[in-house]
């Protein structure tokens, strides 16, 4: 059996139902076999009108059923990689104003998920307009490893930009994707099952017969990856995907990119800034701290690396109980919701396991040694 395949019966057998709802929607799509996708679609309509009540005992015989069947074109399953853009030293003076991105230097490859993670008006959007090309550069070079002739009509096909605030649109939600799927050139049936396909991986199938004032923020978020998927673009840009998303929504959103980055049917490299450091982190393979302009720190670079072990830490206890328990092997600074204590000696777990034995309550503990936190 393929990886993937016992990884959703996992998921199954665990109840994490939602989870392998969604991955048996991807591995329907990377089957290429419309009738497969069909059947994934009807089973996640299913789910989704059970779930609340109780899912009948047919549920988990069902998606068995439907894996082992998915299982049989596996060979499909195989991940592919190769550059989509590499940024040399590019950077951006605005002519008005005083900010200034400094020289910065990156790839994105297929299968990747890059984050740009900073504060406020740091130069994360300036980073990835640069990297859609949709500003001139001051100095650097941009190179579309798979474009011939890089203008401004192939660069629009090859990567799609989803910004902070989302475009309007007119009629409804569901007319606008399949609309959105036809100038791509998916027409007849496979438009009708890709679009069904798009609202229920998206979470969008009670809002298709809605419009733009009719949905909220977050679902116009949804509703434009969707549009943007439908023309399947080789890299995925997106500028604060997850603003306008609840807590469960931005974990989901960003699991859901990562496993589409790595999908067969139209594997893509993806792009996203954020100021969610911890759930890019969780997700990402490279993040980016964008800090005045500056890259500062690379997840994974060496040379950066922690001098000392940091935590984040909740608790009720006073500083100076702290201090006592570490014994003079740490640091304690208070930012008036959490401590962060640092050692040079004492890794997170062995931090962990004195503060347990001394008994201290715990509400939250990280291990941000290796975190982009650390310069925050
Ligand atoms: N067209 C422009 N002309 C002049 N200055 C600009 C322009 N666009 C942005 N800036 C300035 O560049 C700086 C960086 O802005 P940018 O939008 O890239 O930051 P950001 O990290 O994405 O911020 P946020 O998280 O608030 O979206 C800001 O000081 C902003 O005012």
């Amino acid at each position: 059996m393929h990886k993937r395949i016992a990884e959703i019966q996992s998921y199954l057998q665990h109840n994490d139902h939602s989870l392998a709802v969604r991955r048996i929607l991807d591995a329907s799509l990377d089957t290429a076999d419309l009738s497969l996708l069909k059947e994934a679609i009807a089973f996640s309509r299913l789910y989704r009108q059970y779930k609340d009540a109780g899912l009948p005992p047919a549920f988990i015989e069902s998606a068995n059923s439907l894996l082992n069947r998915i299982d049989q074109v596996a060979e499909r399953f195989t991940e592919r990689t190769a550059p989509l853009v590499t940024a040399s030293q590019i950077s951006k003076t605005y002519s008005s104003g005083n900010f200034s991105l400094q020289p910065i230097s990156l790839q994105v490859n297929t299968g990747d998920v890059l984050g740009i993670v900073g504060e406020n008006g740091n130069g994360k959007t300036t980073l990835l307009r640069c990297m859609a090309a949709q500003l001139a550069l001051t100095s650097g070079e941009l190179q579309f490893a798979q474009l011939e002739n890089p203008d401004h009509y192939e660069i629009k096909h090859h990567l799609a930009f989803i910004p902070q605030r989302i475009p309007r649109w007119f009629g409804l939600l569901k007319d606008n994707l399949h609309f959105s799927a036809a100038i791509s050139g998916v027409k007849g049936e496979e438009n009708e099952v890709m679009v069904d396909f798009m609202l229920e991986r998206l979470d969008l199938t009670p809002y298709a017969h809605l419009t733009w004032n009719q949905i909220s923020s977050g679902y116009r978020t949804r509703f434009e990856i969707a549009r943007i998927l439908l023309q399947k673009p080789k890299l995925l840009i997106l500028d604060e995907p997850l603003a306008n998303l609840d807590i469960n929504a931005q974990q989901s959103i960003l699991t859901d990119l990562r496993f589409m980055a790595k999908s067969v049917h139209n594997p893509m490299g993806i792009l996203l800034s954020s100021q969610q450091l911890h759930e890019v982190e969780k997700i990402a393979d490279t993040v980016l701290l964008i800090k005045k302009g500056s890259c500062l720190f690379r997840t994974g670079e060496q040379e950066k690396t922690a001098t000392a072990f940091v935590i984040e830490l909740e608790t009720t206890v006073k500083r100076d109980q702290l201090l006592n328990v570490l014994a003079a092997e740490g640091e304690v600074q208070f930012n008036g919701g959490f401590y962060t204590v640092s050692s040079a000696t004492l890794p997170a777990q062995e931090m962990l396991a004195k503060l347990v034995t001394a008994g201290i309550p715990i509400s939250y503990f990280r291990d941000i040694t290796h975190s982009t936190k650390r310069f925050i």
